[in-house]
């Protein structure tokens, strides 16, 4: 494998906390599912610390930080209170995504174009902290040229859209826009990587397109590791998706 089609999986822990806080368990423990993804080849962990705290906790976040072998990429939205606890743990990775309290998952990308003066001190902050700051958008020719303009070295695309796909044809149009966000982010100098809704029967075309640094997924990875166990579920993605970027 070379450097070129090399691709990264982060495994996003969050809904192993969902199962532990439908209940108010003490388990199943994020904390174990991060080591043991870990163990399985994760090279990266990623959590979601919602504003309605209904998976991830501030004491997840604080225990992670000091056990991780790998780096920890902590999703966010653009709040006081995020910032400041960001400040307080200082991630190595930082995904800054919409939010709204309603929604069953995260809709759409964060609107950059739109308050780029907003998003622009949120990055130079994290960055003063030595965080990698990534923005979670659509893969939309707008949004990447502003995540440039604000000074993030990385986008994550959204890829929902295409998991979300009714018919085959829409999704071959999700995965092509998915295609072009990548070339125009590359183009543009940023860090690409991409997440969300993917799973072991539609991540293969997404992890082919050459130039994709990182998958984050985390759903169906928890979902599976009810049947195969957590390092099972783990490392059959990684084997999945080492070998279509081989293929890509
Ligand atoms: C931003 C993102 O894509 C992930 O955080 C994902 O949304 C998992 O968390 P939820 O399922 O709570 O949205
Ligand atoms: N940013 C996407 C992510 O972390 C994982 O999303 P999902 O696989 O849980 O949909």
């Amino acid at each position: 494998m070379t450097e070129a089609n090399r691709i990264l999986l982060g495994v996003n822990i969050d809904h192993v906390a969902t199962l532990r806080q439908a209940r108010g368990t003490r388990y199943p423990d994020p904390v174990k599912a991060a080591l043991d993804a870990e163990e399985a080849g994760a090279d990266g962990i990623t959590v979601h610390l919602r504003e309605d705290r209904r998976h991830i906790q501030e004491r997840d976040v604080r225990l992670l930080k000091e056990v991780l072998q790998t780096r920890m990429n902590f999703e966010m939205g653009v709040t006081d209170f995020m910032l400041d606890f960001a400040e307080s743990i200082r991630p190595e990775h930082v995904c800054l995504v919409p939010e709204t309290r309603q929604e069953l998952t995260t809709e759409g990308g964060l609107e950059v174009a739109g308050q780029e003066a907003r998003i622009r001190a949120a990055v130079e902050r994290l960055s003063k902290l030595g965080c990698e700051v990534s923005l979670f958008i659509d893969a939309d020719e707008k949004q990447i040229e502003a995540a440039r303009r604000v000074g993030a070295p990385a986008i994550e695309l959204h890829t929902g859209r295409y998991a979300d796909a009714h018919t085959p044809a829409e999704a071959a149009r999700e995965l092509a826009r998915i295609r072009d966000g990548v070339a125009c982010g590359l183009a543009h100098g940023l860090i690409v990587n991409a997440g969300h809704g993917l799973h072991y029967h539609n991540v293969e075309p997404v992890a082919a397109i050459a130039g994709v640094h990182e998958l984050n997924i985390g759903h169906a990875i928890v979902a599976h590791a009810l049947f195969v166990g957590f390092k099972g579920a783990v490392a059959e993605m990684k084997q999945l998706i080492l070998a279509a970027a081989g293929r890509g």
